[in-house]
This record gives structure tokens, C-alpha cells and sequence, in this order.
């Protein structure tokens, strides 16, 4: 799993949890990110990490996107945040009566060089309101999810990690790897040469 963010890989090794039959590998290698469509970025950081570090990858992108404002701040929502703070983001929506906004995942997969990146979406509904909540992780403080009075910061980890955009494209990229283990018969795994997903030698169903 290549990424700069620690919050990301903490969510990410919870949510697939101790029993599963993969070992996810963190590789911080330093990506520069393509600008666009989300799907893109995915793709294209997917691309270089495997091209770096010539091994199985899993990156992932996450937008926050205002319905009011067409999906803007979107993948540019790093920056934003970085100047302008959560009162800032609150502000962006003053002149707008709508303040519903969505948190979007993207995960892209692949196996190594030259082969097919996969991508994986989740997305979660909610609303823009002013922080509350522990600062820890990013833009938690102003998201609160559709259906619930909390922010994301102010909830439990595990409630989050259970109606996330981050948990529910996560849950895409297991089914695919579920189904793919069941397919194929032989072990694909490819040594300890830092590999992200290794395959023991009996490879259960993803547990949930
Ligand atoms: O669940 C989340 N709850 C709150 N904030 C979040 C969440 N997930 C990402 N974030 C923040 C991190 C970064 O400010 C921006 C996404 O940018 P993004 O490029 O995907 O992340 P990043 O550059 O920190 O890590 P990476 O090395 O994986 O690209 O939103
Ligand atoms: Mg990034």
C-alpha cells in the first residue's frame, strides 16, 4: 500500500483487519500526483508506484466534493485544506444554501508492471458543518455523514471505519482479490522482495 499518509494506512489496516490472508506493506515512496479527474489520479499514481517498486500496489485517492460547488474542492481538497483551514472550507459555502457534500475513495490495484490497474470506488454522503471533534485526521471534523449527528471526528473509529467512503471501496477491492483467489489455483506470490500483498501458502476466503 503506497502512501505519505499515516491516518490512511491506520484506517486501511483496520478496516481489513488481523485475519486476513494478505500482509499489506506500507511503502512511502514519494508520487507526484497527476491533475483531473479522480479515477485518473488513481490510475496514473497507481501506474508509477508499480513502476518504482515493481511489486503488487494499492494506492488510493480521496476527494471531498461539494455538491454546491460541482464537486470542487475534489482531489485539490489536500491543498485546500492546507490553506484555508476547516473555517475556511465552512466558509467556501457561505453564499450556497446547499451544504451537502460527498467523501469519495478511490482505490486502484495492480499486480505489477504492465498489467491492468483495477479501480475501486466508495463514496459517502454527508453535510459541511463547523469542526467538531478531535483534530486528528484531515477534513473528519467538518464531515458529517448523512444519518448521523456526528462528525466523522467525533465518532468512534470503528463506527467510521464501518460507513466510510475509505471502508466501502475497500470492501470492492477484497471482493475482487476474494474472487480472484478462488479462481486461481496456483500461488501467484512473488517472494519477500518487498511486495505489498503476499499469499501464503493456503489462501482463505477475505474474512469481513
Ligand atoms: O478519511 C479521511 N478523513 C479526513 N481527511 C482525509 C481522509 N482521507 C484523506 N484525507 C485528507 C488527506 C489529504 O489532505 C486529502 C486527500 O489527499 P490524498 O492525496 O488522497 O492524500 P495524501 O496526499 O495525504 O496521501 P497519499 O500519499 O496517499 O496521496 O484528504
Ligand atoms: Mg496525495
Amino acid at each position: 500500500f503506497v502512501t505519505g499518509n499515516p491516518r490512511k494506512l491506520e484506517e486501511v489496516v483496520a478496516i481489513i483487519g488481523e485475519n486476513t490472508p494478505w500482509k499489506l506493506i506500507s511503502n512511502d515512496v514519494d508520487l507526484p500526483e497527476l491533475q483531473g479527474e479522480p479515477d485518473d489520479i488513481a490510475r496514473d499514481k497507481c501506474q508509477m508506484a508499480v513502476e518504482k517498486i515493481k511489486s503488487p500496489v494499492i494506492v488510493e485517492d480521496t476527494c471531498l466534493c461539494y455538491n454546491a460547488l460541482k464537486g470542487l474542492p475534489g482531489p485539490y481538497i489536500k491543498w485546500f485544506l492546507q490553506k484555508l483551514g476547516h473555517k475556511g472550507l465552512n466558509q467556501l459555502l457561505c453564499g450556497y444554501d446547499d451544504k451537502t457534500a460527498y467523501a469519495l475513495c478511490t482505490i486502484a490495484y495492480c499486480e505489477g508492471p504492465g498489467k491492468d490497474v483495477k479501480l475501486f470506488r466508495g463514496k459517502t454522503d454527508g453535510t459541511i458543518v463547523e469542526a467538531r471533534g478531535p483534530h486528528k485526521f484531515g477534513w473528519d471534523p467538518i464531515f458529517q455523514p448523512a444519518g448521523f449527528s456526528e462528525t466523522y471526528a467525533e465518532m468512534e473509529t470503528s463506527l467510521k471505519n464501518s460507513i466510510s467512503h475509505r471502508r466501502k471501496a475497500l470492501n470492492g477491492l477484497k471482493d475482487f482479490l476474494d474472487t480472484r483467489t478462488m479462481k486461481d489455483g496456483e500461488n501467484t506470490s512473488n517472494g519477500s522482495d518487498g511486495t505489498d500483498l503476499q499469499q501464503p501458502e493456503k489462501r482463505p476466503r477475505l474474512n469481513e
